[in-house]
Formats: C-alpha cells, sequence, structure tokens
C-alpha cells in the first residue's frame, strides 16, 4: 500500500491531513505505538451527510469553513482524557462520490465508495479489497444519514450490510448520527422513524448539527461516549503478537473490572 495521501480533485496532497499520521492505514500505525492507546473509528455513510464536517467538528472544534468531497479517506485524529487517562480517537472517514478517473488516481489507498458506484461492473473488485483494509481491526462504528434527505437514511441498511459483511463483530460498538439537523424547516427524517431505526440495530441515536455551535457538545459527546464505551470494553494493556509476515501486531486483553460511566 503506497505510504502516500491521495490527492484531491485537483491533484494536490490533501493538507486537510496535515498533522495526522502519514500511513494510511491505521492498523499499521498501531504497529508502531505500543503502549499507545488508540481506537480506530469508522465514519460512514452516504455522500454529503456531512462525515467530514463532524469529525472536523469534533477533532478541529468548529465547522469547516470550506468542505469539498472527500476523495481517498480522511484522517483525524483527537487527543482526549478519559478519568484521567489519556487516549486518542483516530478516525476514518469513507469516501464520497468517486468518478472513475478518481479510481485509477487512489488505486493503492483504502477507499470506500459511497452508493452510488457500487454495483458498477469493474470497480466493484477494485472497491472489494480496498474495503477490507478501512473495516481492518475496527474499535467502533459511526452511521450517519442526513435528517433532510430520506434517501440517505433508507440506504443506511446498506451500509450495515456492508459493515457486517466484513466481519465486523457484533460487540463491536455501533452509533447512528442523524445530522443537519438545524435545517429544521427541511428534516425528512422523523425522530421516532430514527430511533425504531436505532433500537432494531442496537445503535444509539445522535440527531445533531455539525453546524451549529451549540451542538457541538453534543457533536463531543457522540465520540467521547464511544471512546467510554470502548475504554470500559477494552483492557488498555496489549502484548505483542508476531504475525505471519514477521510484524508484530498488537492485541489486548480483557479488563472486567472497567465500567463505563455512559
Ligand atoms: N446545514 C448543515 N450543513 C452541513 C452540516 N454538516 C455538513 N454540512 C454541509 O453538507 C455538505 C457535505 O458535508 P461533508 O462533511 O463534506 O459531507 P461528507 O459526508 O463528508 O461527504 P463525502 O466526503 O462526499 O462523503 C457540505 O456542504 C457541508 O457544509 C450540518 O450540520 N448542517
Ligand atoms: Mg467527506
Amino acid at each position: 500500500m503506497a505510504n502516500e495521501f491521495p490527492k484531491n480533485r485537483e491533484g494536490t496532497a490533501s493538507s486537510r491531513h496535515a498533522n495526522l499520521t502519514s500511513s494510511l492505514d491505521l492498523s499499521t500505525s498501531l504497529d508502531h505505538s505500543v503502549q499507545t492507546r488508540i481506537f480506530k473509528i469508522i465514519v460512514i455513510g452516504d455522500s454529503n451527510v456531512g462525515k467530514t464536517c463532524l469529525t472536523f467538528r469534533f477533532t478541529g472544534g468548529a465547522f469547516p469553513g470550506k468542505t469539498e468531497a472527500t476523495i481517498g479517506v480522511d484522517f483525524r485524529e483527537k487527543a482526549v482524557e478519559l478519568e484521567g487517562e489519556k487516549i486518542k480517537v483516530g478516525f476514518i472517514v469513507g469516501v464520497g462520490l468517486v468518478t472513475k478517473a478518481d479510481i485509477s488516481l487512489y488505486h493503492d489507498c483504502i477507499v470506500c465508495f459511497s452508493v452510488q458506484v457500487w454495483d458498477t461492473a469493474g470497480q466493484e473488485r477494485f472497491r472489494k479489497s480496498m474495503v477490507e483494509h478501512y473495516y481492518r481491526n475496527v474499535h467502533a462504528v459511526v452511521f450517519v444519514y442526513d435528517v433532510t434527505k430520506m434517501a440517505s437514511f433508507q440506504n443506511l441498511k446498506t451500509w450495515i450490510q456492508e459493515c457486517n459483511g466484513h466481519r465486523v463483530s457484533s460487540s463491536v460498538p455501533r452509533v447512528l448520527v442523524g445530522n443537519k439537523c438545524d435545517l429544521v424547516d427541511q428534516i425528512q427524517v422523523p425522530s421516532n422513524t430514527a430511533l425504531k431505526f436505532a433500537d432494531a440495530h442496537n445503535m444509539l441515536l445522535f440527531e445533531t448539527s455539525a453546524k451549529d455551535p451549540k451542538e457541538s457538545q453534543n457533536v463531543d459527546s457522540i465520540f467521547m461516549c464511544l471512546a467510554c464505551r470502548l475504554k470500559a470494553q477494552k483492557s488498555l494493556i496489549y502484548r505483542d503478537v508476531e504475525r505471519e509476515d514477521g510484524r508484530v501486531r498488537l492485541t489486548h486483553l480483557p479488563d472486567p473490572k472497567r465500567n463505563c460511566p455512559c
């Protein structure tokens, strides 16, 4: 896998990823971070639902002034303190619209295509191998839909299927986020419909807005709550395990004494 950042549509290296890991594979950065506590969270959902803005709000504390569709993947991370302990929350944010030309540019990257190109012959084979990386060693999944776009809510089923199809265990925490609640006059997905769906899939539901500054605490609580659950679930004692390829992999040992205050 190439160790360079995917180029954006203008062909320049994306500066949005500035201080983040130079690797495209967070599991690789885990390899080098013995004793560092990192949770890998993937954020998926249709293009344009606000995945990038939500993670930007959490990691950067603001709504980005200018956004463009994510090509390839977006990496972000934030160091947070939980119960006096410092941990890192790393995000991989799924890609939006991908054209055929983009695909040839990004053939070495981890790419998650949006539903628009899922069933296109030829692309499907490529997508399959890339998405494997995307879901590997994931600690939590955030499904995002746009409360003003019913289609983005209906497509969640497909995103969940994909997640399950990549052997993401049912014990991996999943949350559902309805974004763009600031657009009160345009809401198409009623809260009770979303709640039923979340209950049926054993997910917590957050309805929020990456844009509205008054919601910023709510956005933080999505990820902090996940981090909290992860911290409670996973022992943060890592041990090294030799992989078949000779590299070292980190695993964690269960620690039943930890409880999540959420
Ligand atoms: N009103 C409103 N607009 C938002 C909100 N979040 C994102 N947007 C806008 O929605 C558009 C898409 O946001 P992104 O964060 O780029 O969406 P994305 O899901 O990352 O899209 P892809 O990268 O294409 O998959 C942008 O024009 C944002 O400004 C929100 O909470 N409220
Ligand atoms: Mg994006």
